[in-house]
C-alpha cells in the first residue's frame, strides 16, 4: 500500500539562550518512517525525547526559534501531495490542519474555547470544515460527539464544567469532525482513568479500522499495545527501533537495548526502571546517545553512531536465543559465550547432529 505520510530525515533544531550563550537543541534528528491508511504507528519514548516536537513539525506548529530539515510528504486522494515541512502557513491553515490532519491534543484546554459550550464549538467547526448548512447542524453535532464517545447530555456545558477526561473527548470530537485521513494523537490517554483509557483506545482503533492513518504519540506502552500496528521507539530525538507491534510486544521482542528496557520498566512486566538519565539535547555524544546507560555498550558505541538497519539502530542488538529442540543452532552473542567452554555443542553432540541433518 502506498504511504499516506512519508517522512524522510526529519530534523528539528531549537536555538535557545542559556547562561549568556546560544545553544542548539537537537530535539528531533533524522527521523524516517512511512504511515499507510488503516495503520497505526505508535511513537513511544521517555519524556523529552522529541515526540511532541515531531508532531508539531508535522503540523507546522513549531515556535519561531525552531528550524527543520527533511521532508514529510502527505499524499491524500483527491488532493495534491503536500510537503508538510515546506508548505507555507496559509496552505497548512487552509488545507491541511483539521482537514487532512486531525490533531487529538495532549492538553485539551488549549483546543477548547472556555467561554463557549461544546455544542457551539462543534457546530462551528463542522460548518467551517465541512460546509454543512446550518439546518443540518442540529443532527450533525450529536453525531460528531458520539464519534468520540462524548455524552450528548453534556453538549451544553462549558469546558470548565467538564472533567479532564470529558474535555479530552470534546477535543477529540473536534479533531474527528472533518474525517481527516491522517490523525495525530499526542498522549490521548494521559490523565484518564482506566475505563476512559479503554474507551479512548477502542475509539482510536475504530478510526484506524475505518481507514484512517494514526500516529499515536504516547508514553503509555499499554495503550500502544492495544492500538498500534507498528512501534517506533525514540531516544534523544532519534528513532532507535521501528518494528511490528506484534514482535515488539510479543516474541521475539525489541532488539534495541533501550527498547527492551523500556518494556521491562512496565509495571505489568519486570517493573525495573532504567538507571540514569537521557542526555542533554544540546550536548549529544557523537556515538550512540544511549551508550552511557547501556549494559551492552562497548567502545565503538561511544564513538560511532549506529545507523537504523533492519529496524534497529544499535551496534549490539539483542539476538533471540533460539530453542535447540525446535530451531536452528544458536548464533550471535550466545555462540561467543559458549566458545571454548562446555557449551551445548560439546555437551550434546548427538543433538547437534540431529539439527544439522
Ligand atoms: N520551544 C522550545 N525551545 C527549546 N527547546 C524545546 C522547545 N520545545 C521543546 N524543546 C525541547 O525539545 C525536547 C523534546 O520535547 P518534546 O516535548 O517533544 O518531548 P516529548 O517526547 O513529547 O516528551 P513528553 O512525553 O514529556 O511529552 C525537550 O528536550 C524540550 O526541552
Ligand atoms: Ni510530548
Amino acid at each position: 500500500m502506498t504511504a499516506l505520510l512519508s517522512v524522510r530525515d526529519l530534523s528539528v533544531r531549537f536555538t535557545v539562550r542559556r547562561a549568556r550563550s546560544w545553544h542548539r537543541v537537537a530535539a528531533v534528528t533524522d527521523v524516517t518512517f512511512d504511515l499507510a491508511p488503516g495503520e497505526c504507528l505508535a511513537l513511544v519514548g521517555e519524556s523529552g525525547c522529541g515526540k511532541s516536537v515531531l508532531a508539531s513539525a508535522l503540523l507546522g506548529l513549531l515556535p519561531a526559534n525552531a528550524a527543520t530539515a527533511g521532508t514529510a510528504l502527505l499524499t491524500t486522494t483527491g488532493a495534491d501531495g503536500v510537503d508538510l515541512l515546506s508548505a507555507g502557513e496559509r496552505v497548512l491553515a487552509e488545507r491541511v490542519r483539521g482537514r487532512r490532519v486531525g490533531l487529538i491534543p495532549q492538553s485539551p484546554a488549549g483546543h477548547l474555547t472556555p467561554v463557549r459550550t461544546i455544542r457551539s464549538q462543534l457546530a462551528e467547526t463542522i460548518r467551517e470544515l465541512t460546509g454543512r448548512p446550518r439546518a443540518e447542524l442540529g443532527a450533525a453535532v450529536p453525531a460528531a460527539a458520539e464519534r468520540a464517545a462524548f455524552p450528548a447530555d453534556h453538549l451544553d456545558r462549558h469546558p470548565h464544567e467538564l472533567s479532564g477526561g470529558l474535555a479530552q473527548r470534546a477535543a477529540t470530537a473536534l479533531a474527528l469532525v472533518a474525517d481527516a485521513p491522517l490523525l495525530l494523537a499526542d498522549e490521548p490517554t494521559t490523565g484518564l482513568d482506566r475505563d476512559l483509557v479503554e474507551r479512548t483506545v477502542t475509539e482510536l482503533r475504530r478510526q484506524v479500522d475505518d481507514g484512517h492513518a494514526l500516529l499515536l504519540i504516547t508514553h503509555d506502552l499499554a495503550a500502544a499495545e492495544l492500538v498500534a500496528d507498528r512501534v517506533a521507539v525514540m531516544y534523544a530525538g532519534r528513532i532507535v527501533e521501528l518494528t511490528d507491534a506484534a514482535s515488539f510486544f510479543g516474541s521475539p521482542g525489541p532488539r534495541h537495548p533501550y527498547a527492551r528496557r523500556l518494556l521491562n520498566a512496565l509495571p505489568t512486566r519486570a517493573f525495573t526502571p532504567i538507571p540514569g538519565m537521557p542526555p542533554e539535547l544540546d550536548a549529544l555524544p557523537s556515538g550512540c546517545a544511549f551508550a552511557p546507560r547501556c549494559t551492552a555498550a562497548t567502545s565503538v558505541c561511544a564513538t560511532d553512531l549506529p545507523p537504523l538497519e533492519n529496524g534497529t539502530a544499535c551496534h549490539h542488538p539483542h539476538t533471540p536465543i533460539l530453542n535447540l529442540a525446535t530451531d536452528s543452532p544458536i548464533r550471535g552473542e550466545h555462540t561467543e559465550s559458549a566458545q571454548g567452554s562446555t557449551g551445548p555443542s560439546s555437551e550434546h553432540p548427538e543433538k547437534n547432529d540431529a539439527l544439522s541433518s
